[in-house]
């Protein structure tokens, strides 16, 4: 449904009010990430204004993880050796009450992917962030032949299964694809920002995971609009960045510098956020 020039306005201005709050605080956001995106997630926790640690051994989660804003796990290099490290670190994350997000990276690989998901979405996620594949196969408990880390299905074609997932495990869920789904089981909105050539470089959803960890630690009052706004943020920087790039690798480097230098008017011109 298009939103209304009023709701288009109240949502811009809210989502650009969330990224202050996101560069006057830093939060410090602890991310235990694949392999893959350990760079591109932190030099975007780093334009954005956020402050990341790379931070994974269980020996160090008591002491470290209290200390942080914002948890991120990513499940996308997975081994048996990570997984006690992510679930302590959501555990301490519960117990003080910080929010964090699971990225469930390719949770139909594997029988055994698909049980480290459950377990981790059992410790209660503030948001589960998936493409569409992943949020599918998550709510449907399904393990099977997908196409890996990708997704062969659109955003829309996962609205009931995020909000299946979002009521059953009273967590926010958000969709990634051309248009960016964010639910929290009753309330759908869609982002309709961001470029198809996003797709083509690796860990941008991982790093708008990290993204949204760090808007809800930001605004803890508000972790559903913050998730919204995280996915508009990304997705106007990569609006502004293909304007300057030839293809992915510079639009890489381009979507950083444009989310480092994003101003209000620029943001207010761009976002597109609506009710679904
Ligand atoms: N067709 C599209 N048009 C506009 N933006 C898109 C499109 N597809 C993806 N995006 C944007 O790209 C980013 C990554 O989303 P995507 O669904 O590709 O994540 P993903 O599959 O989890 O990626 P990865 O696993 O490589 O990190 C999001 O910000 C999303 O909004
Ligand atoms: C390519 C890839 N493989 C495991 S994680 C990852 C990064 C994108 O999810
Ligand atoms: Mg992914």
């Amino acid at each position: 449904m298009p939103s209304s020039p009023c709701e288009k306005e109240e949502w811009g201005a809210k989502a650009w009010d969330f990224l202050c709050n996101l560069r006057s605080g830093s939060p410090l956001i602890q991310c235990i990430t694949n392999f893959v995106s350990m760079d591109l997630m932190a030099n975007t926790l780093l334009a954005a204004g956020a402050s990341p640690a790379m931070i994974h051994a269980l020996e160090e989660i008591p002491d470290f993880t209290p200390h942080v804003h914002g948890l991120c796990i990513n499940i996308g290099t997975l081994t048996p050796q990570w997984l006690p490290s992510m679930k302590a670190a959501a555990i301490e994350a519960s117990r003080s009450a910080k929010p964090w997000v699971l990225d469930p990276v390719a949770v139909s690989a594997s029988p055994f992917r698909l049980q480290a998901c459950n377990e981790l979405v059992d410790l209660k996620p503030t948001v589960i962030r998936g493409n569409a594949s992943e949020i599918l196969a998550l709510s449907n408990g399904f393990s099977g032949p997908n196409k890996g880390v990708d997704s062969n299905h659109s955003s829309m074609d996962a609205v009931e299964a995020a909000k299946s997932l979002a009521q059953t495990k009273g967590t926010i869920v958000a969709v990634s694809g051309a248009i960016d789904i964010i639910t929290n089981g009753t309330q759908v909105v869609g982002v309709h920002n961001g470029v198809p050539m996003m797709q083509r470089i690796t860990a941008t959803g991982c790093a708008v995971t990290a993204l949204i960890s760090a808007f809800i630690a930001s605004n803890v009052e508000h972790p559903f609009e913050a998730t919204a706004s995280a996915l508009a943020v990304f997705g106007v920087a990569g609006e502004l960045g293909m304007s300057k790039a030839n293809g992915p690798s510079s639009l890489r480097n381009h979507l950083i510098d444009s989310l480092h230098v994003l101003d209000r008017s620029t943001f207010l011109s761009h976002v597109r956020i609506s009710d679904l």
